[in-house]
């Protein structure tokens, strides 16, 4: 189960997690897999994955009246992960007032047809599930059969070896309109899947686990066994995703919302790239979707110029109080700061930067003194020894200190040996006119006024968090003094 305080403020087992004991005396299958220790309480051994099918099978009877086959061999899905990632979802098409017929499409639903199944009995939505293996197709629709959920989610096989993901989907529905779409890819490619799992042939040939029987490694803390349709797509979840950023490029607002888990943090980076070259066309937001130990993240993205992504969470902003107006003086200092902003609602900007401007005055000093100091001060830092690491950007180079350098941003910093520095460097090289440079941060601030002052929320799109610190400290400075 994820830390409390990570999950979804309205998910029910962010205070209320499952009591074993409870599940132990209730349900007879389920008391299986416990132990009662000296003190009375009873423990759960999430390392069994025959346990941890059950623990799901058990919550979605308890907590969602869901009588659901897991068969072995197949992924297990965590009920309360399932739900963070529909109440994000949720989230969103409140933010947008969309909460009545609302349609999803499923990518991947599996054996479980767990998305669908929740969202459907807990939020009312309906919903098109997909999947390209045609067992898990049939277990989905007898999944649905079962708990009598056929009005609302249809169950359809796809052609894994189709390229697009939804195309085919959305134009055999021409007259449906679709509030979003979810889905939690394969997230591994061939080699990675070698390393990471073996075969478990006491299920089938194509079936692996994370539980290597050798001392190599140390056991997981949670067995996962899966099939290779789940675990695997050539290209991993990079390649896949991309394949619905494609789709989503032609589709547009067909479907509103377009969100997808992300497993693995590397894959973010490319994606956000991906989506950013289609500029101020598409908004997006990544959102952490936590599992105990395991990180994972929602992806979501619109191209509805309507729609927004801003929502009313906001646990990953940072805040500060300023004087009226805000957003004027706002607007102004970004672009001060040679920033660019576009209003997604009245009170919501999105800006974007794409050289580090905001701590030039201080690199500047810093850079004059170690160009022009004294000779004598200069000998002593050629003594030291220094470890430089240099982000070559792509900037514009217009804030170059001579009019052919590129050097843009240094900052030193003291080490714990005293003979050494750290150096961070930033250099733009100028780049072929008719090229436009990617943002190396792009934001998303609220302002919320109140009788006296104004709050303005910065929250983190794309680029490094520690830019995001600086610059709200940076207009924090400018706007509250
Ligand atoms: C990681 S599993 C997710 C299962 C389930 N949605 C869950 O979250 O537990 C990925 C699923 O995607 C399916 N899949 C792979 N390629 C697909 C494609 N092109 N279209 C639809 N489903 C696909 C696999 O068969 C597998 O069931």
């Amino acid at each position: 189960m994820a830390q409390g305080n990570e999950m979804h403020p309205r998910n029910p087992y962010r205070d209320k997690p499952p009591d074993f004991k409870a599940l132990a005396i209730e349900y007879p299958e389920f008391r299986k897999f416990c132990q009662y220790v000296s003190n009375g309480k009873v423990t759960f051994d999430f390392r069994k994955d025959a346990a941890v099918r059950c623990l799901t099978q058990t919550l979605l009877k308890k907590d969602f009246s869901l009588n659901v086959n897991l068969p072995a061999g197949h992924l297990v899905p965590r009920v309360a992960q399932k739900l963070n990632y529909c109440l994000l979802i949720d989230d969103i098409l409140q933010a947008n007032s969309l909460t009545s017929n609302v349609v999803g499409i499923d990518i991947g639903t599996g054996t479980s047809c767990i998305h669908a199944l929740i969202g459907a009995r807990h939020f009312g939505w309906k919903f098109v599930a997909t999947d390209g293996d045609e067992n898990s197709v049939q277990v989905a629709h007898e999944n649905v059969a079962r708990n009598e959920m056929g009005d609302s989610i249809c169950v359809v096989h796809v052609n894994p070896a189709v390229k697009t993901v939804l195309m085919d989907v959305i134009n055999s529905m021409p007259d449906s309109e679709f509030s979003f779409c979810m889905c939690n890819p394969p997230f591994f490619e061939k080699s990675d899947k070698e390393e990471r799992f073996c075969e478990e042939p006491s299920l089938s040939n194509e079936t692996y686990s994370n539980n290597f029987d050798f001392d190599m490694r140390s056991a997981p803390h949670s067995e996962t066994i899966a099939s290779s349709a789940e675990l695997y797509v050539e290209g991993g979840e990079v390649a896949f995703v991309n394949r619905i950023i494609d789709d989503s490029v032609c589709l547009r607002d067909r479907i509103k919302f377009y969100t997808t888990m992300i497993g693995r943090k590397s894959s973010l980076k490319p994606l956000l790239q991906r989506l950013e070259r289609f500029g101020e066309n598409v908004k997006f937001l990544v959102h952490p979707l936590n599992q105990g130990k395991t990180k994972r993240w929602m992806l979501a993205w619109t191209f509805a110029k309507e729609m927004t992504l801003n929502t009313a969470l906001k646990n990953s902003s940072i805040s500060f109080q300023c004087p009226k107006p805000g957003l004027v003086k706002l607007m102004q200092e970004i672009s001060r700061l040679g920033g660019r902003w576009s209003q997604e609602q009245p009170s919501v900007l999105v800006a974007e930067f794409k050289s580090v401007t905001w701590t030039n005055q201080r690199a500047r000093r810093k850079a004059n003194a170690l160009l022009f100091e004294n000779s004598a001060k200069r000998a002593r830092w050629n003594t030291s020894s220094v470890a430089c690491e240099a982000m070559m950007g792509n900037g514009d180079g217009k804030d170059s200190y001579t009019n052919s350098g590129n050097f843009v941003y240094s900052e030193s910093f003291k080490t714990s040996d005293p003979a050494a520095v750290d150096t961070s460097s930033q250099a733009y090289f100028p780049l072929p006119s008719g090229v436009t440079p990617r943002p190396i941060v792009k934001l998303r601030i609220q302002v919320d006024p109140d009788d006296k002052c104004d709050t303005l929320s910065f929250e983190l799109i794309s680029g490094a968090k520690q830019h995001l610190h600086q610059i709200v400290q940076y207009l924090k400075n400018l706007l509250c003094r």
